[in-house]
């Protein structure tokens, strides 16, 4: 999977947060968006996500597959191109900004989940429970739940959707040390293949991502 962000632009009444992004972001590489406060973090990746949509410039999703071999010919890796409509099936998202069901248990919110967004093969609801440690809590509506324990739960929607691309916003908000914990674990073990954005102020978020730029090398105008 690649994402490819020509002269991205976006802007709000007649102030530009950001302007010319030319970025390649390539799967199997983790990147980072940092910035100061309201510099335009989540603006850019919820751009990227396709929850925003840009004031000029494009994106672009491209995804690559090897179509099964003919005989005992190795067939070539072909890329293919990929409408929104697509491209969303293959992204996650966990941000402060999206809400989990309150109304719902854990179980039942991932089952629900479930039907929009396949799981990660070979991963039950049961052992997903058990991955973020919320056993003792799964049979109890979400809205009794701390804000470090929905935070376990918005990051359990976001990296065992089986999507190619991870976005997270702000990924250890609320997290005590145990939960930051977690999450590079869960970055290490199920991201490794996957395109992963993080947006952040925090080194500790992003600590894994190879590429980090800031926001504000995009407010040249
Ligand atoms: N819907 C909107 N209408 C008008 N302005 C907006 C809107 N959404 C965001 N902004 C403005 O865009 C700028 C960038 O906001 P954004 O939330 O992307 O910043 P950020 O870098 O993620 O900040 P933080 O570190 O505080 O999370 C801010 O000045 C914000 O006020």
């Amino acid at each position: 999977m690649k994402i490819s962000l020509t002269n991205a632009g976006k802007r709000f009444n007649r102030e530009w947060i950001y302007r010319g992004v030319t970025l390649e972001l390539t799967a199997g590489n983790a990147y980072a968006i940092t910035g100061p406060n309201g510099s335009g973090k989540s603006t850019l990746l919820q751009a990227i996500g396709g929850m925003l949509q840009l004031s000029e410039g494009s994106i672009g999703y491209e995804s690559s597959h090897r179509p099964s071999a003919i005989g005992n010919q190795k067939s070539e890796i072909r890329n293919q191109q990929l409408g929104d409509e697509e491209a969303y099936k293959h992204i996650s998202f966990c941000a402060p900004y999206l809400d989990v069901i309150e109304e719902m248990t854990l179980t039942e919110f991932l089952e629900f989940h479930r039907q929009f967004k396949p799981l990660l093969s070979s991963f039950s609801i049961k052992r997903i429970v058990e991955e973020i440690g919320l056993e003792a809590a799964a049979a109890k509506q979400i809205r009794y739940y701390s804000s470090g324990m929905k935070q376990r739960v918005k990051l359990a929607q976001a990296i065992f959707s089986d999507t190619a691309i991870v976005l997270l916003d702000e990924p250890c908000s609320n997290l005590d040390a145990k939960g930051i914990a977690l999450y590079h674990s869960l970055i290490s073990n199920y991201c490794k293949e996957r395109l992963v954005i993080v947006c952040s102020n925090d080194p500790v978020e992003y600590s894994f991502c190879e590429t980090v730029f800031s926001v504000t090398e995009f407010k040249k105008q």
